[in-house]
């Protein structure tokens, strides 16, 4: 067995891996942003300065975005691991391109209708599956490919 990687889908999975990146990087800003909107706060010495503040681990839209960014942890890292060792499965480079696409696509939307303009299911379900479909087919191409 040869492991080698063509340029053109290493390329691509590069490229979608440092759009996630980014964009999970974008989570922190969102909690930050609902945090100072609602005055809501983690820990004890974030409140010091500001009488208003409070320590609160219950707030709707704050806890929202956390989880949103927690969905992200429990399939974008396994996107980054699998769709790597994909890579080196020989794939078709437009099937591959597509595959990293879609993962990078619904994750976005993920985020957009859970966490940005809260959106009616199956709107979340629908992107989660997005990115996760297309990460269990590469997992199971990984397992073909190195059995
Ligand atoms: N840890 C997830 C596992 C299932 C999952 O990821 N469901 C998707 C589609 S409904 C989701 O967006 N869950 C919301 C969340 O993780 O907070 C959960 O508790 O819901």
């Amino acid at each position: 067995m040869k492991l080698e990687i063509a340029d053109s889908v290493f390329q691509s999975y590069a490229f979608f891996s440092a759009i996630l990146v980014l964009k999970m990087l974008v989570m922190s800003l969102l909690t930050a942003r609902q945090r100072f909107a609602k005055k809501i706060f983690a820990n004890p010495e974030d409140v010091k300065h500001d009488k208003k503040a409070k320590v609160d681990y219950t707030d709707v839209d704050v806890e929202r975005v956390r989880r949103a960014h927690q969905n992200d942890l429990e399939n974008i890292l396994p996107f980054f691991v699998i769709g790597l060792l994909y890579c080196f499965t020989h794939p078709d480079p437009t099937t591959a391109n597509l595959l990293f696409k879609v993962v990078a696509g619904g994750r976005i939307l993920h985020t957009l209708v859970y966490a940005v303009f809260p959106v009616p299911q199956p709107a979340r379900f629908l992107a989660f599956v997005a990115g996760l479909a297309p990460t269990v087919y590469m997992a199971v191409k990984v397992l073909m490919f190195f059995a």
